[in-house]
């Protein structure tokens, strides 16, 4: 199943007659014609290089799991008879559908043969050329991916394994078949049949074909050891194990094999485990074994009516932070319509892969329709509502299972309450973070962090910075450690967007310790000693440091370091600046306000010193390194060489003052 629209109108691709990749163009006859190229006017054409290596792989390794070469024919039957329906009700001049959608499987012992047939969409000789002759599939090249890796790490039985993990597609037909014939025939206007052939060592042949109706007949010619796929009974019980939802009849030899019921159509109680896994595996191409992490289904009468089978994979999907990544298959009345419609989930739900299927929207309706469409955007609304209640629920329910699900998708999640006002709240009850009273790696939510407030502290704190490890020692934290008050580690870029949009989390405002001002009223244990003042230090300090700083106060938020930077209220703050910065959006540096620390005995001697000396080299020494060892905690210093001459001064006098003193 590739991303494309099934109908041709409105997708916007053409199918190109040129495979890509290294093979040359269909009319280029590859070197040596081999046995195959004998059908009447066939032409012998390579394949991309990257399907002979999956073929090789394929036929070469000894295969655990075999039969799923079934399920990839009958996925690949079963979207070609989606995308029939599809063109039938929308293009006039297609040819007639022959007889009900089906896909037929025809079985011979004799001949050992295993035929699969349906009157879908077909292929004209372009699309032949293209799709079986190139890589449609992501999960093909993932496998190579993988594969070389596996390779690299010289691991033990690996292809065997991997081939078990990612579905290859049509590709699969080698892994049982020593020949495989495809007599196909388009369903578009003047569609020539075509026959396909290979037996799949390094080219393929294309000739006329003899089809008289629209749809695919795939002759699989079976090998010596792969001769149980011609009894019925095996074969039925492949259909069951992974295709009794595919929603058109398979008939094994004239007998019907599988429900073929549009499993989201199905009551809840209905479905098994087993068949969402299958399902879920079909919509997503995702490798065997693979479980989504939560199911979502829904049915829903008013006001639109609409059933939602949807899931949140374990993994995140590789093209997630594609623009064109592949969204949810919608559906109108069991009809496809598109295979990938992003208008069915916002972009902060983009992991979500399934079906949704509407009786209230026209199959007429185009891809650029489908743009403004209210009925999609009610259906969104509800899925939106449901989806996050379902991940709430899971929250509570199977706080582990959360957890990685938050690990994966987390940071996605959060974007949604910098685009999505009306589901702000509920995104944020969602939101989960490490603090400075977590354990590395251990987060918790913003209710739970509310919940453990103790009684005096009344907003939320929270600090930016580029990790844990960079804003774990921040001086910014002393007094509110001091005083038991938890502070959020918002350490993810996405962060800095994620607080100027949520301003208060059960009416309760989220502080920055890095801005402004904070009052934190007096520490409790201290509540009767009045801080002695420091005016003349805050004043040298000002006086040396001139324009370098917006201003220079006290500060309530410093217990143990002498000094440290803030913003002012308002400004985007140093961590943003920096991440600006990073993605080449240098918003230049605002200038921040330098507080000091008036207990700190470096602090109250600059007090006295300034008093005595006001403006001499001492006090702007001093003053220097007060503003140094602020930005030196943030791990940016500009003039280190500077720096390091002021502390080797600075050391000088004090060990002369040591000496003097023995
Ligand atoms: N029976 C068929 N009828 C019409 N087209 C087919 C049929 N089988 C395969 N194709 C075409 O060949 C393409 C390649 O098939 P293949 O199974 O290798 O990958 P895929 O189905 O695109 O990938 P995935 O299984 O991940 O969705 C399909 O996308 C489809 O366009």
């Amino acid at each position: 199943m590739n991303t494309e629209s099934p109908n041709p109108e409105t997708s916007g691709s053409t199918p190109s007659a040129e495979p890509s990749g290294a093979a040359p163009g269909p009319e280029t006859p590859a070197s040596t014609p081999s046995e195959e190229a004998k059908a009447a006017g066939a032409v012998e054409l390579p394949f991309q290089a990257e399907v002979q290596q999956v073929l090789a792989l394929v036929i070469n390794s000894l295969y655990a799991n075999q039969e799923v070469f079934l399920r990839e024919l009958i996925s690949n039957a079963s979207d070609a008879l989606d995308k029939a329906r599809f063109l039938a009700l929308t293009r006039e001049g297609v040819a007639e559908q022959a007889g009900e959608p089906a896909i037929l499987i025809t079985l011979d012992d004799a001949a050992r043969t295993l035929t699969i047939e349906d009157n879908g969409i077909g292929m004209t000789r372009d699309e032949v050329v293209q799709n079986l002759g190139t890589i449609a599939r992501s999960g093909s090249l993932e496998f190579l991916k993988a594969n070389a890796e596996a390779a690299k790490q010289k691991k033990d039985g690996g292809k065997l394994q991997l081939i078990g993990q990612f579905g290859v597609g049509f590709y699969a037909a080698f892994m049982v078949a020593s020949r495989v014939d495809v007599q196909t025939r388009s369903m578009l206007p003047g569609a020539e049949p075509v026959l396909w052939r290979s037996s799949g060592a390094g080219s393929f042949t294309v000739a006329p074909g003899d089809r008289e109706h629209p749809g695919t007949k795939i002759v699989l010619h079976l090998k010596d050891d792969a001769r149980e796929y011609t009894k019925v009974w095996r074969i039925k019980e492949i259909i069951r194990k992974y295709s009794d939802f595919v929603h058109f009849p398979i008939k094994v030899n004239d007998e019907v094999a599988n429900r073929s019921a549009a499993l989201w159509t199905l009551p809840k109680s209905q479905i098994t485990e087993e068949q969402h896994a299958e399902f879920f595996r079909h919509v997503t191409g995702g490798y065997e074994g693979e479980k989504p992490l939560l199911t979502v289904h829904l049915s829903i009468d008013a006001p639109v009516q609409f059933h939602a089978l949807l899931y949140v994979p374990e993994k995140a999907p590789a093209d997630m932070f594609h623009k064109d990544r592949r969204g949810v298959r919608l559906y109108a009345k069991r009809v496809l319509i598109v295979e990938d419609c992003d208008k069915l989930t916002p972009m902060y739900l983009r992991f979500l892969r399934g079906v949704v299927d509407s009786e209230d929207l026209s199959l007429n309706v185009s891809r650029e329709m489908l743009q403004e469409n209210r009925t999609l955007s009610q259906i969104e609304q509800q899925i939106v509502k449901q989806v996050l209640k379902s991940l709430k629920d899971l929250s509570e329910s199977e706080p582990e299972r959360y957890a990685a699900f938050w690990k994966e998708f987390g940071r996605v999640i959060k974007e949604g309450v910098t685009n999505d006002w009306k589901n702000k709240d509920a995104i944020a009850e969602l939101c989960r973070f490490e603090s400075m009273n977590t354990e590395a790696g251990k987060v918790i939510s913003l209710r739970d962090y509310v919940a453990k407030m103790p009684e005096a502290q009344k907003e939320i704190y929270y600090v930016t910075g580029l990790g844990r490890h960079a804003v774990e020692q921040s001086p910014h934290l002393e007094a509110f450690r001091k005083r038991g008050y938890d502070v959020l580690f918002l350490v993810d870029p996405v962060d800095e967007w994620f607080v100027q949009s949520l301003n208060e989390f059960d009416k309760r405002r989220l502080k920055s310790v890095m801005h402004g001002d904070v009052d934190l009223g007096a520490e409790p244990e201290k509540k009767d000693e009045p801080e002695a003042s420091v005016d003349a230090a805050v004043a040298a300090v000002k006086a040396a440091l001139g324009e370098r700083v917006k201003d220079v106060r006290v500060s309530r938020r410093l217990t143990d370091s002498a000094s440290c930077l803030v913003a002012a209220e308002g400004d985007p703050g140093a961590n943003f600046e920096r991440i600006m910065k990073l993605i080449d959006q240098n918003t230049g540096e605002s200038k921040r306000i330098l507080e000091l620390n008036p207990g700190h005995p470096v602090v109250k001697n600059l007090n006295i010193l300034a008093g005595r000396e006001p403006g001499s080299e001492r006090v702007k020494q001093w003053s220097e390194l007060l503003l140094d060892q602020a930005l030196l905690v943030e791990g940016v210093v500009q003039e280190p060489a500077k720096l390091v001459r002021r502390i080797q001064d600075l050391l000088a006098q004090v060990s002369s003052a040591a000496v003097s003193q023995s």
